[in-house]
């Protein structure tokens, strides 16, 4: 059953309801109306006509001295007699011998028929009350929930999560303290006019505490918490999905302000007519549903929604645009800093060895996220149990690790020393380079906790939104992707595979600087090939070679010569800066994030760098 069909069963009962209350109205008027008036039985009386009353109920039967029959009703408030008697008959006329006066007792059958007959539609019209709140209560009821959403909603009697209870994230909560304030107060924003946040994406791997953040605002916003996983909506019968996307949000605007969170949103927000042929119906008009929803919110809509995700990448953009997907929160993997403050939420209320040293701990669990560390403790605590201890010491925390680490739960390895190392030569070589070129973007972070697939990453901060790119810019970029590689050829005479994607990303710039850009004085400002795109997809399909061999292998040399440059540049410049390469490196095996202050503390720009506005461009 839909919830269309759902909508019919309350209206059936409903026209239900009305007609037995009709029947019945009808039924207490007794079954003949009073042939005469009541008045009309006192002159009877009084005339001496009529020999027999019988009182049945409120209905009289009356017997008249010719023998006929004919009946009128009285008021239930008083009795026949008394009645009777306030009209002017007196009690000479009503006296036995003249006028028989029976008075039927009430049936019990009639009675209870009446009551039925009062009480039924209420009935009725309750249930039919009950059926929609429940509704509207989101019941699990299997038979039902057919197109209903699956929504759990945690409100009260669920124990709260607050910001506390998520460590190592400081830079995200600090983004959705405005969300949080938002849902206490929205009447402060609307009032000025602010465009309220609708969507917030958390981006992160798997486990780093993204169900548990958005969690968290809620509770520190004291708002109910609606829950649904993205791969629920798609599940079972076309045309379900939808539904229930409507359904779901049916429930949250009449509990506003609320937090919707959708988990593994990438299962309904693949990008539309990406795939071929037309098995992805029902995950698009399920995604559809949601567009539809989001931007039909009012100003005074108070619901935030809130989406978990581990691949950005392969969202429809529609869902990223202004007033949907927004805002975007990235949790990281926590770096030590942050391992240590997650174990120190998850030993509370255990008892702990005074000896157990958590910064250790954090320490030799780099690429834990969250859960792992989770899981970390709660093995140590069975592993303190098994041995009969009562508190858990320093040695079940040690032996856990690895516990952990060879877990089904854990796709990723624990980052070896020896892996540790090369990476943090990698991440400081692009950074360093980037700081010693002036046209570089300054350094905003730097970090060797795996983020994804890459080993590390360092992040730059465009100085300001260009619309030109210039030449030496271009450059400036491919000799920083280069850094990476460079620094690993420098210090372990050897290369790995952590530079696959930086090789990949100068190899493109190098090629559009050469056949799109005009950039090569040996080629000329021309355009190399043509390019046949597929708007709607926007997605560059194939390209046309309308080029002749002799100039396809001028393109490559032209590359390969900007790539190699860039390469041999790298190496020059972290050669005669080895010292700050070896310093950034050291630095990052201990805290394994920085921040750009931290960085330039260590090795301040030779040439002082420009603020940039926050749009970050990722190297690994
Ligand atoms: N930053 C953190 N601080 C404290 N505990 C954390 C943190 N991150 C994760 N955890 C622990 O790990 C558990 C699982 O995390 P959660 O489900 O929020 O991760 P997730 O990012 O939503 O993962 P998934 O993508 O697999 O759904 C949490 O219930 C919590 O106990
Ligand atoms: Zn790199």
């Amino acid at each position: 059953m839909n919830s269309r069909n759902q909508s019919y069963v309350v209206y059936l009962l409903l026209f239900v309801a009305i007609i037995a209350m009709l029947i019945f109205q009808f039924n207490s008027q007794g079954s003949g109306q009073g042939v005469l008036s009541i008045n009309e039985v006192v002159s009877e009386i009084t005339r001496g006509n009529v020999t027999r009353i019988v009182e049945d109920d409120n209905t009289l039967k009356i017997t008249l001295k010719d023998g006929s029959q004919t009946t009128s009703t009285i008021e239930s408030n008083s009795t026949l007699v008394e009645q009777l008697l306030n009209l002017g008959v007196t009690t000479e006329q009503l006296a036995s011998d003249k006028i028989k006066i029976e008075i039927k007792p009430p049936s019990p059958w009639m009675g209870v028929l009446t009551i039925i007959g009062y009480v039924l539609p209420f009935l009725i019209l309750g249930g039919a009350f009950y059926f929609i709140f429940r509704q509207a209560q989101g019941s699990n009821n299997a038979a039902m929930s057919f197109g209903k959403s699956r929504a759990r909603m945690f409100t009260g009697d669920q124990p709260t999560v607050t910001f506390a209870d998520v460590a190592g994230v400081d830079e995200s909560k600090e983004e959705l303290k405005e969300v949080v304030e938002f849902l206490r107060e929205p009447q402060k924003f609307i009032q000025l006019g602010a465009r309220i946040p609708k969507g917030v994406l958390l981006v992160g791997p798997p486990g780093t505490g993204k169900t548990l953040l958005a969690k968290a605002v809620s509770g520190e916003a004291g708002v109910p918490f609606f829950s649904i996983s993205g791969s629920e909506f798609v599940e079972m019968f076309v045309g379900v999905g939808a539904s229930r996307v409507r359904d779901l949000f049916d429930q949250a605007k009449r509990q506003s302000p609320c937090i919707v969170f959708v988990d593994e949103i990438d299962a309904v927000g693949r990008q539309r007519g990406a795939g071929l042929g037309g098995s992805h119906d029902e995950r698009e008009q399920t995604l559809n549903q949601m567009l539809v929803e989001m931007d039909g919110f009012d100003t005074d809509t108070n619901i935030i929604i809130m989406a978990a995700t581990n691949r950005p990448d392969i969202l429809d953009p529609a869902l990223l645009r202004p007033g949907r997907f927004d805002r975007q929160v990235v949790l990281d993997r926590p770096d030590v800093r942050g391992r240590e403050a997650i174990l120190k939420v998850h030993i509370k209320g255990k008892p702990i060895a005074p000896e157990v040293d958590l910064a250790l701990i954090a320490r030799g669990t780099p690429g834990f996220v969250g859960a792992d560390l989770e899981n970390l403790v709660n093995e140590a605590a069975i592993l303190a149990a098994r041995r009969n201890k009562k508190i858990i010491g320093q040695q079940e925390f040690e032996e856990s690790i690895e516990k952990v680490i060879a877990g089904p739960e854990r796709k990723s390895r624990l980052i070896s020393e020896e892996e540790k190392l090369i990476v943090a030569y990698h991440e400081a070589g692009h950074a360093v380079v980037m700081n010693t070129l002036p046209e570089a973007d300054p350094v905003h972070k730097i970090s060797i906790i795996s983020r994804g697939m890459a080993g590390g990453y360092t992040l730059a901060l465009p100085e300001e939104d260009r619309i030109l790119t210039g030449r030496k810019k271009l450059v400036a970029e491919m000799v920083s992707l280069m850094g990476g590689r460079a620094a690993e050829q420098i210090v372990f005479d050897d290369y790995t595979s952590g530079a696959s994607n930086d090789i990949e990303r100068v190899t493109k710039i190098a090629r559009t600087m050469v056949t799109r850009l005009g950039m090569s004085p040996e080629l000329g400002p021309m355009v190399y090939g043509q390019k046949e795109e597929l708007v709607f997809l926007g997605r560059e399909i194939s390209e046309q070679r309308d080029y002749s061999e002799d100039i396809a292998k001028k393109i490559d040399e032209e590359v390969r010569k900007l790539v190699n440059d860039a390469y041999e540049t790298a190496k020059s410049i972290l050669t005669q800066y080895r010292e700050n390469l070896d310093a950034v490196a050291h630095r990052l095996l201990e805290v394994e994030t920085m921040s750009r202050q931290e960085f330039e503390a260590i090795f301040p720009p030779p040439e002082p760098k420009k603020s940039g506005t926050p749009q970050l461009m990722g190297l690994n």
